[in-house]
């Protein structure tokens, strides 16, 4: 069922026709004001396949030489490849509305980037289920007005702060904007994103001292804020930050939100203060919804189906238990499963010796 009951259009990718969010009054203005159009972002039965190698085969060659088989069984050395699809999400439905923050919670390797790529536009077409935004297919427009900040940043390390926007700001605006109102977009996200102070700091890297982690983060996501975006996407913005800056860049983010953007966010293990932040929090494990629903509603939630912690926790850490758990779980199960064939598999295969 969609969310909030509205009509769901078209399916497989999710592409229908094309319709933009209306149009800013002046071509500068989105970029000038922090004023932004709302963009409902929603997501039904989103499912994400990929095909796997999966190399099976004797491999019994003495080491580093190279055994040429002419086809037959295809491969070098015998080995054989078998192509399998995997399920890295299933089925996953939620919305994120505008003035609010969505986190994706889930640990590693349960399709939190895979669902933000897809949320971000980044996996058009390669995916099932439907995105809408606006309630409708997302379009070019869309794309246009939808920030998506990545996990690894690329920032040039010997510009500062003021330099790197300024740049940004002079590819990414109109070419029709003049100089001087693509500088002052640079200042407004500077200063909306609490920057004065190290705006003009080398931004730096691993090997030239910069700016710290948290600014750097906020530099990156300013690279986005520059088009004014109404949905912003950011894929694990605070990881590599202390509690005390992730829990400001959240507060930040939160702030954003509240000026009618639509922000949705993955986040590996947050604190009990960043959780606070969360308007909705979707859970995954291993690519399936654990929960989706309003972040203060969690607790209370897995409390009724019989999993309630004993003493106090910080709800993500619980959260994330529960989700490890049922990972450990589904993995001992597969284990079993396929010791369990592979053992039949040696009992059929000819010139094997029985399975002991
Ligand atoms: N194109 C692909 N081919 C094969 N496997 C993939 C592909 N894309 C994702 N995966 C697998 O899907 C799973 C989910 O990946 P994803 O990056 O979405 O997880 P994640 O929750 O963001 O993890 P992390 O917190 O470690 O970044 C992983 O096991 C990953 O190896």
């Amino acid at each position: 069922m969609p969310p909030n009951g509205q009509s769901v259009h078209g399916g497989g990718g999710g592409l229908v026709s094309p319709t933009a969010a209306p149009a800013p009054s002046s071509k500068m203005d989105c970029f000038l004001t922090s004023v932004c159009t709302p963009l409902n972002l929603q997501f039904i039965d989103v499912a994400y396949r990929v095909k796997v190698e999966r190399t099976a085969g004797p491999a019994k060659e003495p080491p580093g030489r190279i055994s040429h088989s002419g086809g037959g069984g295809g491969g070098l050395g015998g080995v054989s490849a078998a192509v399998e699809e995997r399920t890295i999400l299933k089925g996953i439905t939620g919305e994120a509305r505008p003035g609010e923050v969505l986190a994706v919670l889930g640990p590693s390797g349960s399709g939190k980037s895979t669902l933000l790529s897809i949320l971000g536009g980044r996996l058009a077409g390669r995916y099932s289920g439907t995105v809408l935004t606006g309630g409708r297919a997302p379009c070019r427009a869309v794309q246009r007005r939808t920030g998506f900040v990545a996990q690894d940043d690329i920032l040039h390390p010997h510009l500062t702060v003021r330099e790197t926007l300024a740049f940004c700001a002079m590819l990414r605006l109109p070419t029709s904007a003049p100089t001087s109102a693509k500088l002052a977009a640079a200042d407004a996200v500077i200063a909306e994103l609490g920057l004065g102070a190290c705006a003009d700091t080398i931004v730096g890297n691993a090997f030239v001292r910069g700016v710290s982690g948290g600014e750097r983060k906020r530099v990156s996501i300013g690279h986005e804020l520059l088009v004014n975006p109404s949905l912003l996407v950011l894929d694990e913005p605070t990881s590599g930050l202390d509690s005390t800056a992730a829990s400001r860049l959240v507060a930040t983010l939160s702030a954003l939100a509240r000026k009618g953007r639509t922000v949705v966010l993955s986040v590996h293990q947050p604190s009990s203060r960043v959780y606070r932040a969360f308007d909705s929090v979707l859970l995954l494990s291993e690519g399936s919804c654990m929960y989706y629903g309003p972040g203060r509603d969690a607790m209370d939630y897995f409390a009724s189906v019989g999993f309630a912690p004993g003493f106090h926790v910080n709800p993500a850490d619980f959260m994330l238990d529960l989700a490890n758990a049922l990972l450990r779980r589904s993995t001992a199960i597969a284990r079993r499963r396929e010791a369990a064939s592979s053992s039949r598999c040696s009992r059929l295969t000819p010139g094997s010796s029985p399975p002991r």
